[in-house]
């Protein structure tokens, strides 16, 4: 069988132990690097020590190390990170799956330019449910246009840094999109005071950080004398690496452009 070639990027951190395992167990992926910023702990040991199952592969923090032999890069890491990455994917033409959230708008913009040089999966959220989430909110927002105020609501473990969540953000714009409305001027991220009644136009966004919550995201549509209460929640992040070492095999056959799991799993449209 021809193994997919995949190094992981921040391999020591909570999402890359779990997918050097993943890699480790699916007969069609090889762990071809493993990259980890310089000063990290992990760098200088195997890529597979944490879990007690040693890969061969030891942790680089140099990117032609841990690339000199991939196809694909995995990353998730920080927005920094991934863009010091993505500039060397771009130039030597290795394919890249990027989980990272966080980016401003300079760096989706990056990101949608190396795009034209290599083939790029990026997305908030890798999972089969979440994106299967984002259609059933596509489908509630246009059915629930008129009378419903809409916030959505997200819970992560207390290491997480960027917030709201890219996955509260990505069904923010999908619901925003599904209104014709734009997300940059109906968005309100927190309320404190006098805030006064609530405006029906805007959508809502509110943040939960504590304890090893995996991801949890409930968007309510609330009306007079009813709600619906669409709600995601992760238990494991398996479910992320699967996804992602889902995107590498759709990648394989793909040419230079920027992809999303809506197109990984066939959902668009
Ligand atoms: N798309 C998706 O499905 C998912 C996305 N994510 C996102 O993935 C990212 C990582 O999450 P998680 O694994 O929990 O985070 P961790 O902090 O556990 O891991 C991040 C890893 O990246 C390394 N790192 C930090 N800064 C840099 C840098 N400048 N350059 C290179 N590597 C760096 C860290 O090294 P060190 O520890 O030494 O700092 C660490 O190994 C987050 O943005 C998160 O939101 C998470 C889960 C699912
Ligand atoms: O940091 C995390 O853990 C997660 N981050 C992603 C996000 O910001 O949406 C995806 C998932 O919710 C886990």
């Amino acid at each position: 069988m021809n193994q997919l070639s995949i190094a992981v990027a921040g391999a020591s951190g909570r999402m890359g132990r779990i997918l050097v395992e993943a890699i480790a167990e699916a007969p069609d992926t090889v762990l071809a690097g493993a990259l980890d910023v310089a000063g990290s702990p992990g760098v200088g040991t195997d890529a597979g020590a944490f879990s007690g199952q040693p890969t061969g592969v030891t942790i680089a923090s140099k990117l032609a190390d841990g690339l000199a032999t991939a196809r694909f890069l995995i990353d998730f890491t920080r927005p920094e990170g991934t863009l010091r990455h993505l500039a060397y994917c771009a130039e030597h033409g290795i394919k890249m799956i990027i989980g990272t959230t966080g980016f401003d708008e300079a760096g989706k913009a990056a990101i949608r330019a190396a795009a034209e040089k290599t083939a790029i999966m990026f997305a908030p959220n890798m999972s089969v449910g979440v994106n299967v989430t984002l259609k059933l909110l596509e489908l509630a927002a246009k059915s629930l246009s008129e009378g419903y105020d809409i916030e959505i609501v997200e819970a992560h473990h207390r290491h997480k840094v960027d917030a709201p969540s890219g996955t509260a953000l990505q069904m923010g714009e999908v619901i925003a999109d599904a209104l014709g409305r734009d997300l940059k001027q109906c968005a309100i991220y927190g309320r404190e005071g006098v805030t006064g009644a609530r405006d029906p136009s805007t959508i809502g966004f509110a943040t939960i950080r504590g304890g090893d919550i995996v991801g949890d995201h409930t968007v309510l549509f609330a009306g007079i004398g009813e709600r619906i209460e669409i709600s995601h929640k992760s238990s494991s992040r398996a479910t992320y690496a699967q996804g992602a070492l889902r995107a590498a095999r759709f990648l394989a056959d793909k040419p230079s452009g920027l992809y999303d799991m809506q197109d990984v799993l066939a959902l668009r449209g």
